[in-house]
């Protein structure tokens, strides 16, 4: 098919469905055969644009990147199976956009992950990317911008996948609620990327405010003040107002929480109600009681809460930080058990958050994630082991994050393209190191802090099993090493382990082989390691990376490809740039 046919279809498809609503839903059904009855897959279509827009996340006006004109962005809701189609016109003045979508493993559409250079080339402004995959797994998800630093700017939203028709959750539930954290921050990200790039070094500091839902109350005096609407800033009716979550009493809700944070890793409590961890990244975990839970950037949950509290009160939803100073206040919602009112203030103080540096705490929370009965379990042996150690170094005086003494730059022509079409010097081909030296002392400075810029891929056999080592160490200054939460596109792993210090061979034999969690993002603890097993069996391009979004500006990520030869139908738009864009011009693909 040409590609003026192909992009006439697309049109005729969509011109179909243009209409003044700003968000387009349709719901084609694709397939109506008897014996499919139960499991009716269907189209969902979405038309967005990206675009800059005034917004008062935390009572401060700003300006974030908003879709449809909106902050968050509007939520997705699907069924396992479906197909979603997301037809996204870039309307930023000067910049290009992408979209990830955060879990979703894009099994037969590696083109559709929304990674700048990696997957695709940026879209440019005024034009439009239409991005097409299937949701084959219900879970709590999320999509967000992997360009720049455009998910700190505010370009995110949640993706949830109901289960397929005619099929049930492994729990029971009489209601849903959703929880989107992240984090914000006054100054734009043009500032906080130039400052990450300067020397002297000019660190994004702590967020200014958290945000629930792309709320928040910045310099409200008290939270709780300014839910009664008594605070120092104008609450009521604003884009600020506090998140409020309406119960029924005695019942049992899930309750769906992703965070998109770009530093913070998070505790959430709930004040006087137990929460049942149920899900972990789309997939289902052995059910688990907590009064607390730590979220990490990248990471999702549902828990289950029963509204069996003293009916006649509301209660606190508290979400604090963990792992660094914090320095940023707590972000509020209120539990409004019906039919009492909102303006009705829980009679006790929110659930305080743990001491930021309890990191015991963190980890009794971490070690309890087990993979639910009948989860599909690890392959018994790895084909080969990459051990992964990052670093915090310098190149010219900039300080930058390693993995094996590389810092990640991206090339400007995206992998997929290049290596899809054998293109010779579009990136650093020379193979990238799976070991690091066994003297170098994780629980020290570098002894030599300079470190080297790279773009090398990890190729990895198609079908074979790979093991990541994923290391800690001491961080520039003494006795710092940091929480880094690592998400990988295209897959989801098993966690094997953790441990403390440096990664042993003797620490293979505790690998949990019986019930490892499936997960897409792990959190690696301060001086310690994780470890990980996945199957590469989803030919593609695919970026494994620290998710707070300072650090992998900084280099803290590795790309990983297998089976691109067997990669099929990546749309011209997706290669229109760099070396790829240079052979669209002369007729070459
Ligand atoms: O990448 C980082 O840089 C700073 C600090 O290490 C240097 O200022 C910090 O806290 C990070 O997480």
């Amino acid at each position: 098919m040409s590609m003026m046919t192909m992009m006439t279809m697309m049109r005729n498809d969509l011109v179909v469905f243009i209409c003044s609503a700003m968000v387009l839903l349709f719901v084609v059904a694709a397939s109506s055969n008897s014996t499919m009855a139960k499991t009716r897959r269907s189209a969902l279509f979405f038309k967005w644009e990206v675009s800059y827009v005034f917004w008062s996340p935390d009572c401060m006006e700003g300006l974030v990147i908003g879709i449809n004109g909106r902050f968050p962005g509007p939520t997705i809701r699907a069924k396992a199976g479906d197909t979603i189609v997301v037809e996204l016109k870039n309307t930023l003045p000067t910049e290009g956009v992408v979209i990830h979508w955060h879990g979703i493993r894009q099994i037969g559409t590696p083109w559709a992950d929304g990674t700048a250079s990696i997957s695709q080339c940026a879209i440019n402004p005024d034009e439009t990317f239409v991005y097409r995959f299937q949701v084959d797994k219900a879970g709590t998800y999320f999509y967000h911008g992997h360009y720049g630093m455009q998910r700190a700017a505010g370009l995110y939203g949640s993706l949830i996948v109901d289960v397929a028709e005619g099929e049930e959750e492994p729990f029971h539930y009489e209601g849903e609620l959703n929880l989107l954290l992240s984090d914000w921050y006054h100054q734009n990200v043009y500032a906080q990327m130039a400052g990450l790039s300067s020397n002297p070094f000019r660190w994004i500091g702590e967020p200014q405010t958290l945000l629930i839902n792309g709320r928040g109350q910045y310099n409200c005096s008290t939270a709780e003040q300014t839910i009664r609407g008594s605070g120092t800033c104008e609450i009521t009716g604003s884009q600020c107002e506090p998140v409020v979550l309406q119960v029924q009493p005695n019942k049992t809700y899930r309750i769906r929480i992703a965070s998109t944070t770009s530093l913070s890793s998070l505790n959430l409590a709930i004040g006087n109600h137990k929460m049942t961890v149920v899900e972990a990244d789309g997939n289902y975990v052995k059910p688990f009681v907590v009064n607390d839970m730590d979220i990490y950037s990248g990471d999702s949950y549902s828990v289950l809460i029963t509204t069996n509290q003293n009916p006649s009160l509301n209660y606190w939803i508290s979400v604090g930080v963990r792992g660094r100073l914090p320095k940023t206040q707590r972000a509020l919602a209120l539990l409004n058990y019906l039919p009492n009112s909102a303006t009705n203030l829980p009679k006790t103080a929110p659930p305080a958050t743990p001491a930021w540096n309890d990191y015991t705490h963190s980890k009794s929370f971490t070690y309890k994630i087990v993979a639910k009965e009948g989860t599909l379990k690890p392959p018994v042996n790895s084909k080969r082991q990459i051990a992964l150690l990052n670093t915090q170094n310098k190149i010219n005086g900039c300080i930058k994050w390693s993995i094996n003494n590389i810092s990640l730059v991206l090339p400007p022509t995206p992998y997929l393209g290049s290596m899809r079409y054998g293109l010779k010097g579009a990136f650093d081909m020379t193979k990238p190191p799976e070991k690091f030296a066994r003297d170098y002392d994780v629980m020290r400075p570098p002894l030599n802090p300079n470190t080297t810029q790279g773009s090398s891929v990890y190729k990895l056999e198609l079908n074979s099993t790979v093991d990541v080592i994923l290391q800690n160490a001491n961080a520039l200054a003494d006795n710092v090493s940091e929480i880094h939460p690592w998400h990988l596109h295209g897959h989801d792993f098993w966690v094997l382990g953790y441990g403390e210090g440096r990664f042993g061979k003797r620490d293979m034999a505790k690998f949990n082989l019986k019930n490892p969690p499936l997960r897409n993002t792990v959190v690696v603890f301060p001086y310690g390691w994780t470890a990980i097993r996945f199957v590469a069996n989803n030919p593609g391009v695919w970026a494994f990376h620290c998710h707070i979004e300072p650090h992998l500006h900084m280099g803290m990520g590795v790309v990983f490809a297998e089976g691109v030869e067997f990669v099929k139908q990546i749309p011209k738009e997706a290669l229109a740039c760099g070396m790829t864009g240079q052979m669209l011009m002369n007729n070459h693909l």
